[in-house]
């Protein structure tokens, strides 16, 4: 009699993987050190770092835009950076702060200055399922009939991450996108992205300084300090986060903790001469280090 064999279900790949990325811009100390994490599909992150932590480098690494080895970051299994399919069908979909100038979907950038009305934007963009769309329009109370250059930020704001969602993503990658919306249309949103986690297993991964009612929301964590990943994994490696607590609360608490920490070598350093002591000195500028309405002035 043949011996039975038991069909093994090929593992999903993770929403997100990253294994030992270390990341240095040209010319300066690396912005990012042997980073490891596994988000898996359906999961909420929240990518939390001191500014100047890192955040907006990783994700921007991890939306594809700049190059590391093939196996160093995968999104969904594939490297964001060499699978142009990846960003392009719109699988992976990263909303930045360069929106504040452009409105970016599936990877492209076209400039908002346009005089043109928020309908014609949105309904502009092909292949959307009318369904989406509509509700979309409806949960960010958009006017389909006002012009983009008569919009305040945060309407403007509403328009482009409409545009970044009317497409299904698998990952969305989100960097301080709510920081212009009032309450209401922050927590619809929020609600609009549980839905999406829970009902299709998208995955995202949200960069923020404003923790307010996320407590319940996260079902990750990823905290940088300069650079480092000091904790990243599910809401069991937090055990501060327990009912009642609230998450602006634990946060503060690291972040003091890191300040204190480094207020405590730089004095070290300064100590031991390592460091001058003497106050900050401003730079020397050139004519070249500013603004360029003031190189007018140099012509
Ligand atoms: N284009 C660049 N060239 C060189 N260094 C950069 C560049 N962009 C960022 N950095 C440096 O990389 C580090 C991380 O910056 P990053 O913008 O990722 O931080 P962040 O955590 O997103 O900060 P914030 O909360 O202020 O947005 C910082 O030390 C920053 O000075």
């Amino acid at each position: 009699m043949a011996a039975a064999t038991t069909a093994q279900a090929p593992q999903e790949p993770a929403a997100v993987s990253l294994n030992g990325l270390t990341f240095s811009y040209p010319g300066c100390a690396a912005s990012v050190k042997d980073a490891n994490l596994e988000l898996p599909r359906g999961s909420r992150c929240l990518l939390i770092g001191a500014n100047g932590a890192g955040k907006t480098t990783l994700l921007q690494l991890l939306a594809g835009k700049y190059m590391v080895g093939r196996s160093v970051i995968t999104v969904l299994g594939r490297s964001p950076f060499y699978d142009l399919q990846l960003t392009c069908s719109g699988q992976l979909s990263y909303l930045g702060t360069s929106w504040r100038k452009d409105v970016a979907f599936a990877g492209y950038g076209v400039p908002h200055q346009a005089d043109i009305t928020a309908g014609k934007m949105i309904f502009g963009v092909e292949g959307v399922d009318p369904a989406r769309r509509e509700r979309l329009i409806r949960l960010l109370d958009i006017d389909l009939y006002q012009r983009l250059t008569t919009m305040s930020d945060g309407q403007r704001r509403r328009v482009q991450i409409a545009m970044g969602l009317l497409k299904p993503y698998d990952v969305l990658l989100m960097d301080e996108i709510t920081v212009d919306m009032d309450v209401l249309g922050r927590q619809d949103l929020l609600d609009f992205f549980r839905d999406e986690c829970e009902s299709r297993g998208a995955s995202i991964v949200y960069a923020t300084h404003i923790f307010d009612g996320l407590e319940g929301w996260v079902t990750h964590l990823a905290y940088l300090e300069n650079g480092q990943m000091k904790i990243g994994g599910g809401r069991s490696v937090l055990p501060e986060l327990k009912p009642g607590v609230k998450l602006l609360h634990v946060v503060e608490g690291w972040l003091r903790k890191e300040k204190e920490a480094r207020q405590a070598r730089e004095r070290e350093q300064r100590a031991s001469g390592a460091a001058p002591a003497a106050a900050p000195v401003a730079p020397t500028r050139t004519p070249f280090d500013m603004p360029s309405k003031h190189l007018a002035f140099f012509r």
